[in-house]
């Protein structure tokens, strides 16, 4: 049986007449647009104003939404005051067309910036944490991971520990590689975030050369590897670079007055030689960089002996708790103390 074209235009049917029986049509309507594909010569022939009004107007809606570019004041308001009152199970408030810094961070711990389109997941990232178990290291890693990256750690566990990470170690998307910055290694990521570099002068201290071979020779090998598979890297930096700051506060442009011979200069020095090199590679190479210059931090992981200032005020301040209790146990004074407590 022939196959029998049905015509479903709008205007007049054909009439059936010679040859229908073979499934043609003897009188074919006049075509017009003939020259438009069928389905388009569908589409136009059965458009309805009210029915473009509608695609126009959900396009519209979806574009303002998705877009933070062009948002129509009505979409706008309504993104903006949800996101004002934004929660974090708001759906909208990830398309919120506000910058993220402007709304309560709070309630966008899941902003994934304006620019995604609606639907589509952010990519996860192949991120490389050198120094990862560390203390500043191991909660960066937390963070990677909470947002969908996969990372591998690099660390020679010199003062980091497993501890900080074991949290992790079931999760597919997280390696650790025991290895020395100062010996090269070879890995396929989009990102480098290079914290390795021991941070407390007791440690720093211990072995100076040591110090001062990883900040240069360590970051020279995480340089090379970042421009080999051009993966965005980040320096750790330090506010040490400053040395003895004749500037209060130091502002970035600051040089800093750091003494070259010195007993911290391996790690003063040190981090300076790393941030040297790493804006060499960013002019020579158009390698993309960026530089944290990290102050006093302190906070869960960080050793009590660590021998910064804010453990070392922790662990004294601890200390002369625990003796003033222990004294008032033993000689238990009568008298005025009995009558102050
Ligand atoms: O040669 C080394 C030395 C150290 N490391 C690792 O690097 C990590 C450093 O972590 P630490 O806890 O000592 O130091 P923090 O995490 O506090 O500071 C880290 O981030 C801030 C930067 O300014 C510091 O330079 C960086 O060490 C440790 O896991 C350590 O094992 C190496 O992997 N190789």
């Amino acid at each position: 049986m022939a196959s029998e074209l049905t015509y479903r235009g709008g205007g007049a049917s054909p009439v059936a007449g010679a040859g229908a029986g073979a499934g043609g049509y003897s009188a074919k309507p006049s075509k017009p647009l003939a020259w438009l594909p069928r389905a388009a010569r569908y589409a136009a022939a059965e458009h309805r104003p009210v029915f473009a009004l509608a695609g126009m107007l959900i396009a519209a809606a979806v574009i303002c939404i998705a877009s933070p570019s062009a948002p129509s004041s009505s979409a706008a308001a309504a993104v903006s005051s949800y996101s004002s009152s934004s929660s974090t199970n708001n759906p909208l408030a990830r398309f919120s067309v506000e910058p993220a810094h402007h709304r309560d961070l709070a309630s966008t711990r899941h902003f994934v910036g304006g620019k995604v389109p609606l639907g589509l997941k952010r990519k996860a990232l192949r991120v490389l944490v050198t120094g990862g178990a560390g203390f500043v290291g191991s909660h960066l890693v937390d963070r990677l991971l909470e947002r969908g990256d996969s990372v591998i750690v690099v660390d020679n566990l010199f003062t980091g520990r497993k501890d900080n990470v074991v949290h992790h170690f079931a999760n597919p998307n997280f390696e650790m590689i025991r290895h020395d910055v100062v010996e090269p290694i070879l890995l396929e990521v989009d990102q480098i975030y290079h914290l390795a570099c021991p941070a407390s002068p007791v440690h720093y201290k211990y072995n100076p050369v040591k110090t001062i071979k990883t900040n240069v020779v360590g970051t020279l090998n995480m340089l090379g590897l970042a421009k080999r598979i051009n993966a965005r890297f980040l320096l750790t930096s330090t506010s040490e670079v400053y040395g003895d700051p004749l500037q209060h506060p130091q502002v970035e442009t600051y040089w800093g007055n750091v003494n070259p011979i010195g007993v911290r200069s391996c790690y003063d020095e040190g981090k300076r030689t790393a941030e040297t090199l790493t804006m060499d590679y960013h002019r020579g190479a158009n390698l993309q960089v960026r530089i944290a210059r990290i102050f006093n931090t302190y906070g869960p992981r960080m050793c009590i002996d660590d021998g910064r200032v804010v453990s070392n005020f922790v662990a004294q301040v601890n200390m002369h708790i625990i003796v003033v209790l222990l004294l008032y146990k033993l000689y238990r004074p009568r008298g005025i103390l009995q009558l102050v407590l």
